[in-house]
C-alpha cells in the first residue's frame, strides 16, 4: 500500500485532521529561507512534533545554511525523519548520516533525478518534487511521473513523489510512478498555510484505496 505524508502542517487542529484521515507521516516546515505561508519557528514545530502520535512519522522539512544547522534543528526539534532541501554536498550529509538519530529524506529535482545515484547509502528516502530555481518544495507543479518511475527503478532508498499532487490526481501519479509514498503541501489547502479537512481526506482515502468502491460479497 502506498504511503502518504501530509506536509506544511501549521496548526495542531489540521495535524489532528490529518492523523485522523490516516496519514502516515505530517510534514513541518521550518527554517526555509524561501517565502511561504507554510514556514512555522522552530518552537512551534517542535510543539507539532511532541504532539503527533505514536505510529505517525513526525518529518521536519529544512533547508539548512550549513550540516551544524540541520544538527541544531533536529536535536532541538527531535523528529522522526529530517527532509533536507538545497545544496547538500555527500561529505556533508555522510556526516549527518553518522550524527543524527532521525532518519533522512533527501529532496531532489524531478528534473535532474540522476543526482541521486551517490546519495543512495547515505539517506533513507528521496523526496521526487518539482523544485523551483530556488531548491525549495511547494511549487504545486506536477512532473513527468512516467520519466519518474524509469528513472528511480534503480534506487535502493525509498522513493516518495511530491510536486503538485491532489485528491484528483493522487491516484493516476501512484499508478504512473509506483512510488513508495506520495506527499502533498498545498494541494491540500483551503488557504495558504491551512489544510481542507474533506481535502485532506479525500486525498488519503484515494492514495491509500480506501476510497474506491467494494465489490459485493456472493
Ligand atoms: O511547501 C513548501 O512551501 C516548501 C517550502 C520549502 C521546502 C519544501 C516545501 N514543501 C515540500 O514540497 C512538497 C510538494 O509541495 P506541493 O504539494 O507541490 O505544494 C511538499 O509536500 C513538501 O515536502
Amino acid at each position: 500500500m502506498t504511503r502518504v505524508k501530509v506536509c506544511g502542517i501549521t496548526r495542531s487542529a489540521d495535524l489532528q485532521t490529518a492523523v485522523d484521515a490516516g496519514a502516515d507521516a505530517i510534514g513541518i516546515i521550518t527554517d526555509v529561507p524561501v517565502d511561504t505561508p507554510r514556514d512555522v519557528s522552530p518552537e512551534r514545530a517542535a510543539d507539532l512534533v511532541a504532539e503527533t502520535p505514536p505510529f505517525v512519522t513526525s518529518v521536519l522539512v529544512t533547508m539548512p545554511s550549513d550540516y551544524a544547522r540541520a544538527i541544531e534543528l533536529a536535536t532541538e526539534i527531535e523528529p522522526d525523519a529530517i527532509q533536507l532541501h538545497g545544496e547538500i554536498r555527500p561529505g556533508d550529509l555522510a556526516y549527518l548520516r553518522a550524527k543524527l538519530e532521525s532518519r533522512i529524506l533527501l529532496a531532489v529535482d524531478a528534473e535532474d533525478v540522476s543526482v541521486a545515484k551517490q546519495y543512495d547509502d547515505m539517506v533513507d528516502g528521496f523526496v521526487v518534487d518539482s523544485i523551483g530555481d530556488d531548491g525549495a518544495g511547494g511549487t504545486g507543479r506536477t512532473h513527468d511521473w512516467e520519466r519518474t518511475r524509469a528513472e528511480t527503478a534503480d534506487l535502493e532508498s525509498a522513493v516518495i513523489l511530491a510536486g503538485g499532487l491532489t485528491p484528483d490526481n493522487v491516484v493516476e501519479a501512484i499508478q504512473t510512478a509506483e512510488p513508495f509514498a506520495v506527499d502533498v503541501a498545498s494541494g491540500v489547502e483551503e488557504r495558504g498555510g491551512i489544510k481542507d479537512p474533506a481535502a485532506v481526506e479525500s486525498f488519503v482515502s484515494r492514495a491509500t484505496g480506501n476510497a474506491q468502491a467494494v465489490e459485493p460479497g456472493p
